[in-house]
């Protein structure tokens, strides 16, 4: 009796068990047959996804051998992060650009806090801040107030070349002082020594080790395991604790320093700071009375824009030219020809200097500083080409994968300007300027000042001096394998390499610079 009492109560207690399990069984169908598939990609492990498979110091060779196997789009998994890489630039634009209003957040990026990068408003989430910063900063940056740099870039150009002729060993250092100078000037009006300025200083010492803690990879690691930040100085793992709080100090450092300098110089001179970022933006908001926060916010940014992407920038240029003579030699003919021998490069020139404007959009190529450029996020679910795109995941535009694509450029690892190049010799419709600043509303805000700022110097160092192999002390030529420095930027390690005046660059032209 008992047993069938027992009996009748399982079978009632089967009946809302049934339903549940049958519920979730027909939900799941149901967003089987209702979702479409998620793109292609590698096959996930589970908690770890995909990333024992992921070249953690060059991520993007990873996501090129992806785009062969898997096609233009991929959908990957960092550790239990959603992760959709886009291989090509005609899926970057139906998606960052046409759908920008879902592609256009930033990801939780667990380093950007603790290393001291959230006031960086390139790292901000799709919301109010971002976009009072992006005004801020368009204010100063967009295509026509740009122009106002010009003279300044040009001036800040030729003062580089003093250096290089003066000391060419250090053609690194004289690159960053030229990087920082212009962005110093554009942002703070702060006109930087030639050498060992303390301010240079303060921000490459904050950029070097922050760049190297805020890669989508080293994130989802402190992500996953966030107790990384809670182990003491003398245990095994605490260093990426150290690295962020020392690169958290010296970004405090790095920001409120010539912010400070600019509020004093402004005190002190009614006439200077009229031209920098910073400036403009004191003056209107003390009409406005606004709160001085959103002027803060893009700074750093921009110090690191223009600081390390243009020096590695320019890092690529020099070995370009050292490792391809022959390019060298025919952009100084260009020069020669166009110009003459007795006066410098000027924007004026820029249209009728096909083959140096060739140079600049193949070193762009040939070794983006940015593979990666700044990942991406979907605010909101979405399905494109028949694929499933979840809300949340981020989007790694694979800046990498067109460079190298052998199809649009035969022979992709060989520094070819020509192929920039028609039968006639006039440029082509191809610009990497279309891809390598990214896509959409978050795309580079300073590319049409860092064009400028590139080509002042590519065209003023083409003029103006030579450069070759070094060669050791009996006079052979000291050859090397290009190393690259990673993390969020790739670029050239120092190198070897000679630089000397062309000839005929005699000290009364260097005097004039
Ligand atoms: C060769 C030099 C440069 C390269 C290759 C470069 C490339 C990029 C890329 C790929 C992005 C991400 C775009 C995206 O999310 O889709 C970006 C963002 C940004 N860049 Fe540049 N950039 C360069 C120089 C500069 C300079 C000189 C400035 C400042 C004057 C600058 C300011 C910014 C800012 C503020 C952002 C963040 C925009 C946002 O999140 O809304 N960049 N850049």
């Amino acid at each position: 009796m008992i047993s069938t009492v027992e009996g009748r109560l399982a079978i009632l207690a089967i009946f809302p068990i049934s339903v549940v399990v049958v519920t979730a069984l027909g939900r799941y169908i149901k967003n089987r047959q209702t979702k479409p598939p998620l793109p292609p990609g590698p096959v996930p492990i589970p908690l770890l996804g995909n990333i024992l498979s992921i070249n953690t110091k060059e991520p993007w060779l990873t996501y090129t051998q992806w785009h062969a196997v898997y096609g233009d789009l991929v959908f990957a998994r960092i550790l239990d992060q959603d992760v959709v890489v886009i291989n090509s630039q005609h899926v970057a634009q139906a998606l960052l650009d046409k759908r920008s209003g879902i592609y256009s957040d930033r990801p939780f990026i667990a380093t950007v806090e603790p290393c001291g990068w959230s006031i960086a408003f390139a790292f901000t989430g799709y919301n109010d801040e971002w976009r009072r910063c992006r005004r801020i900063f368009q204010q100063t940056f967009r295509p026509d107030s740009a122009l106002k740099f010009r003279p300044m870039q040009m001036r800040r150009a030729r003062e580089m070349i003093v250096n290089l002729i003066d000391d060419p060993q250090h053609y690194h250092s004289h690159f960053a002082t030229f990087s920082s100078s212009v962005g110093m000037s554009a942002i703070y009006d702060y006109q930087p020594s030639a050498r060992d300025d303390p301010l240079v200083q303060i921000m490459e010492n904050a950029l070097i080790i922050g760049v190297q803690m805020v890669t989508s990879e080293r994130a989802a690691l402190l992500k996953a395991f966030p107790f990384l930040l809670k182990l003491p100085d003398w245990c095994w793992g605490s260093s990426l604790r150290r690295d962020l709080r020392t690169s958290a100090n010296r970004m405090r450092e790095m920001t409120d320093v010539p912010f400070r300098y600019t509020q004093q110089h402004m005190a002190d001179s009614s006439s200077l700071g009229q031209l920098s970022m910073v400036a403009e933006n004191l003056r209107r908001m003390e009409k406005q009375d606004e709160a001085s926060k959103p002027i803060r916010c893009p700074n750093n940014v921009v110090y690191h824009s223009t600081f390390l992407q243009t020096t590695s920038t320019l890092m690529v240029f020099a070995l370009a030219m050292v490792s391809y003579p022959d390019v060298q030699r025919r952009a100084q003919a260009e020069i020669n020809s166009v110009i003459g021998r007795d006066r410098l490069p000027a924007f004026e020139d820029r249209a009728s200097l096909p083959y140096v404007e060739s140079i600049l959009r193949e070193t762009l190529r040939w070794q983006p500083v940015g593979p990666l450029g700044v990942p991406h996020a979907t605010s909101s679910d979405d399905i494109y080409d028949g694929y499933f795109i979840p809300k949340g995941a981020t989007v790694i535009y694979n800046i990498w994968s067109h460079t190298m694509d052998e199809k649009r450029y035969p022979d992709a690892s060989r520094f070819m300007p020509e192929r920039f190049l028609d039968v006639n010799g006039a440029l082509t419709d191809d610009d990497p300027a279309g891809y390598v600043f990214g896509s959409g509303r978050r795309g580079c805000p300073g590319r049409y000042t860092v064009d400028a700022t590139l080509w002042s110097a590519i065209a003023t160092m083409l003029a103006t001096v030579e450069f070759s192999f070094a060669k050791d002390d009996q006079g052979k030529t000291i050859d090397f394998t290009p190393r690259f420095a990673t993390g969020f930027n790739h670029t050239p390690v120092v190198f070897p390499c000679n630089i000397s005046p062309r000839s005929h660059i005699h000290s009364e032209l260097v005097d004039l610079l």
